[in-house]
């Protein structure tokens, strides 16, 4: 949550008021991870840096085989029994879900909502029912990636755009669940990536003859590195519920400002 705390020579001063959930940062060794789109890129990373923290994790990812490699890979690398292949089997005590999976621009614009925005939603109220304390469950923290395209305009992506724009809002509207559910939602909005998916994107820029718009992209790129310890960050620390992650070349990992998120 975040409040209008006053005026500095016209300027409005915005803080954020975060909900102090619980004391001390939430541990991840042993907790149940579920990274959809964490056959590569962005995901894969966050299967990393998770599994480097003593997670179990579960990769959930339209490329099958490139999850079983992946499987395969990391259980030689972090040990048998730290890595889940099967989302719903594990879906009785999941503690972390990143709702990672993303599609750049396309043509079938409808498509581009379904994965980026409704498959969020969707998985969301999975988990949510999974974690729900209400129902028996732990409690937990869900991590949506949204883009810096949730926060800004994007004149080459207006589809695109639109998805992210609804996983922040979606994202922050949830920041009362931790009170009744136990589970805390936050948005992470990198920049620009170097994956597949900005690569395409930056095909299809210089392919309609866009080099200036590809090259500006280019130039404020950051790595998944970077978005892997933001996400690491909003896991652990407990007082983020609702927040709006930036990852940005200029200004790193900070937080989206927003005047009050209560109506
Ligand atoms: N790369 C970038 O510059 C940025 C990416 N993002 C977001 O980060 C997320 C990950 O993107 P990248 O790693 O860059 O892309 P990527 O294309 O490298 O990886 C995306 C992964 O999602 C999987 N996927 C796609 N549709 C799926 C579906 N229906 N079900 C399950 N898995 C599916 C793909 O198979 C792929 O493994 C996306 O949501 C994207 O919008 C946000 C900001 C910047
Ligand atoms: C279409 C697919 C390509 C990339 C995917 C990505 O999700 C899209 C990102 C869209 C927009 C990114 C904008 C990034 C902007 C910047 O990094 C800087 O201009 C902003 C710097 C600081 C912002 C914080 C502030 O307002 O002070």
């Amino acid at each position: 949550m975040e409040d209008c705390i006053g005026h500095d020579n016209g300027v409005e001063i915005l803080v954020e008021i975060n909900m102090i959930c619980k004391s001390g940062p939430m541990k991840i060794e042993g907790k149940v991870a579920i990274v959809t789109g964490g056959g590569q890129g962005i995901g894969e990373r966050f299967c990393i840096a998770l599994l480097e923290k003593g997670a179990n994790v579960v990769i959930a990812d339209i490329k099958t085989r490139q999850g079983e490699s992946l499987s395969k890979q990391f259980n030689q690398k972090y040990g048998l029994n730290h890595l889940i292949n099967y989302t719903k089997s594990t879906f009785g005590n999941v503690d972390i879900l990143c709702n990672n999976a993303g599609v750049p621009e396309m043509e079938q614009w409808e498509k581009v909502l379904n994965i980026n925005l409704n498959s969020v939603i969707r998985g969301t109220k999975l988990a949510m029912e999974a974690m729900s304390t209400k129902n028996g469950g732990r409690g937990g923290i869900i991590i949506n990636t949204a883009s810096m395209g949730g926060i800004l305009p994007m004149p080459s992506g207006p589809v695109y755009c639109a998805s992210k724009f609804g996983v922040v809002g979606f994202s922050r509207s949830l920041d009362t669940c931790y009170e009744s559910d136990g589970i805390r939602v936050n948005a992470i909005c990198p920049s620009f990536a170097p994956t597949s998916l900005f690569e395409a994107s930056i095909d299809s820029l210089v392919n309609a003859n866009q080099h200036e718009e590809a090259r500006k992209m280019k130039a404020i790129i950051i790595s998944i590195d970077q978005v892997a310890r933001g996400m690491i960050q909003l896991v652990e620390d407990d007082t983020k519920n609702g927040a709006v992650m930036r990852i940005t070349a200029a200004k790193g990992i900070d937080y989206q400002p927003y005047r009050s998120s209560k109506l």
